[in-house]
């Protein structure tokens, strides 16, 4: 399967390394779309890909599905387009907690007979949460705790709340720390209905997201601990490889979970 990758920064080259590095893989990334070319040249001799910046010019080129790791606003702007020509797998996914654009994009993917794929990211979990909706879920809540230079600019010595509110407020304040909020919602109650709290700390250099959730089913909490990349601590190590998973699991004939 040929990859059409769009964004080059933390996420894009764990997958160039994986998909593109030394040992031959059944799933490689071909072309990448980028806002600028001459920032990410090296990438086009190292792993053997073709930077565009024209989105028709790369959805021309070959490969077989997008996929996005840029950020919301460049999702938001770009989603329709590529769902019309491929099928995607989408990380930003605060770009859908904007209920027209998920309607537009729905209705695109069915017209064109495409398939748009959400990874779990950071979290997990969803698969239960999907089959208890299928019951009556009363309450979801998420609540995150990530380097304080993460979500603030200013020096603090204690743990501060820096957010508390639902899902949809949560993206639209923290939209490159909270897509998670957002994956949660659409699995189960909804952006509005999703409890979302969001904790600086300045002693941790992990991404921590708590759920909780209760309905007919019963009741589930569980952490998530995650280890975050180096050189973008804002995001986890485990959102990359879940695209990666999405992949290697997307033509398989014997499915687990989901
Ligand atoms: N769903 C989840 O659980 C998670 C989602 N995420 C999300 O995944 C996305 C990628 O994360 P990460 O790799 O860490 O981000 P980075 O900030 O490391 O990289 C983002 C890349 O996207 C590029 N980019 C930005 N805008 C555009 C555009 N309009 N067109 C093309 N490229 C663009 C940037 O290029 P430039 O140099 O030009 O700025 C950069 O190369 C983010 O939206 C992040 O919030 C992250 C973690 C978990
Ligand atoms: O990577 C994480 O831990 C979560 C994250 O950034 C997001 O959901 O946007």
């Amino acid at each position: 399967m040929n990859i059409g990758l769009i964004g080059a920064g933390a996420i894009a080259n764990f997958l160039l390394e994986e998909l593109n590095g030394d040992e031959k893989e059944d799933l490689c990334i071909r072309s990448i779309f980028v806002r600028n070319k001459e920032k990410y040249r090296p990438l086009e001799s190292k792993y053997d890909v073709t930077l565009f910046t024209d989105l028709q010019s790369f959805l021309q080129s070959e490969m077989d599905i997008v996929v996005e790791a840029a950020n919301v606003e460049a999702a938001k702007t770009l989603l329709p387009a590529v769902i019309k020509k491929k099928d995607a797998v989408l990380i930003s996914i605060g770009a859908l907690a904007d209920a027209e654009l998920l309607a537009e994009v729905t209705e695109l993917a069915m017209r064109h007979g495409h398939t748009l794929h959400l990874p779990s990211g950071a979290i997990g979990g969803l698969d239960l949460l999907q089959n208890a909706n299928i019951g009556s879920v009363s309450s979801v809540s998420l609540t995150t705790r990530k380097p304080a230079g993460s979500l603030i600019a200013e020096d603090i010595d204690e743990a501060k709340v820096v957010f508390e509110g639902n899902a949809a407020d949560a993206i639209k304040q923290f939209p490159k720390n909270i897509n998670v909020s957002i994956i949660l919602s659409l699995a189960g109650i909804g952006a509005e209905r999703t409890k979302v709290k969001i904790v600086a700390d300045p002693h941790t250099d992990k991404n921590i997201h708590q759920v909780e959730m209760t309905g007919d089913f019963g009741e589930a909490v569980f952490t998530i601990t995650n280890n975050p990349f180096p050189d973008n601590p804002k995001t986890s190590y485990l959102a990359a490889m879940s695209i990666l998973g999405t992949l290697k699991r997307m033509n398989r004939k014997v499915r687990v979970g989901g």
